[in-house]
């Protein structure tokens, strides 16, 4: 199978998920500040257990060559992603001490350690299944934000996130991401045991970002 046999398996959630109202209304500018801040703040602790589930795939790899491939992933997220956050929080009055401090919300601590639980009570391929739809599906997002007539790119105060995941730079690493994944899963057919435990590990991290989404949402009521 390939990774899009895994979002073909789970449509409904994926469809959910790429197209969440977060999603339209941050294209938009419509979406309120507070939800934002909130969303942001979270993904913040989001990625710094997102990283370490990166750490854990070097740990898991057999040969040298699975090792080298979390590496480049581990390292963007570090120096270019979690660094975007921390300057974007910057300009909203939030140092990264401040958020540092901030405590994890269920949906943050349910999607992260349900990450990381697949990677340690599995192998390999249980760990990408469950990172993968965090890095392909926002490289989806960003390239349909950007593909969109309706999405406001001046004056949208939002328009740095957009960059980022429409941005040259994530797209290219997500696409090797999914090529790379693609290999591990070349020789699994998506109707075998294995198979359909996959699709249960990616349709679940699939429901997990709804959450996150809907958690963000949430944060004005
Ligand atoms: C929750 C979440 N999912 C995915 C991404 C993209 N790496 C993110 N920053 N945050």
């Amino acid at each position: 199978m390939q990774y899009q046999d895994l979002i073909d398996a789970c449509q409904t959630e994926w469809q959910a998920y790429t197209k969440h109202d977060f999603v339209t209304q941050l294209a938009a500018g419509s979406l309120p500040q507070e939800s934002f801040l909130h969303y942001l703040k979270q993904d913040f602790l989001f990625l710094k257990q997102y990283a370490r589930a990166y750490a854990l795939a070097v740990y898991k790899a057999n040969s040298l060559a699975d090792m080298r491939q979390a590496l480049p992933t581990l390292n963007a997220l570090l120096s270019s992603e979690i660094s975007h956050h921390v300057s974007f929080c910057q300009d909203w009055g939030l140092s990264e001490a401040q958020m540092e401090q901030e405590k994890e919300d269920f949906g943050t601590l349910a999607y992260t350690r349900y990450v990381l639980d697949a990677g340690m009570s599995g192998n390999l391929v249980d760990l990408y299944a469950a990172l993968a739809p965090c890095a392909i599906g926002y490289a989806v997002i960003g390239q349909q934000i950007s593909l969109d007539p309706d999405t406001l790119w001046h004056n949208n105060p939002y328009q740095s996130w957009i960059e980022l995941y429409a941005g040259e730079e994530y797209q290219n690493h997500a696409n090797q991401g999914a090529l790379y994944f693609n290999s591990l899963l070349a020789e699994i057919d998506i109707k075998s045991e294995r198979g359909q435990q996959l699709v249960e590990v990616f349709s679940t991290a699939t429901r997990m970002e709804i959450a996150f989404w809907q958690q963000g949402l949430n944060a004005t009521n």
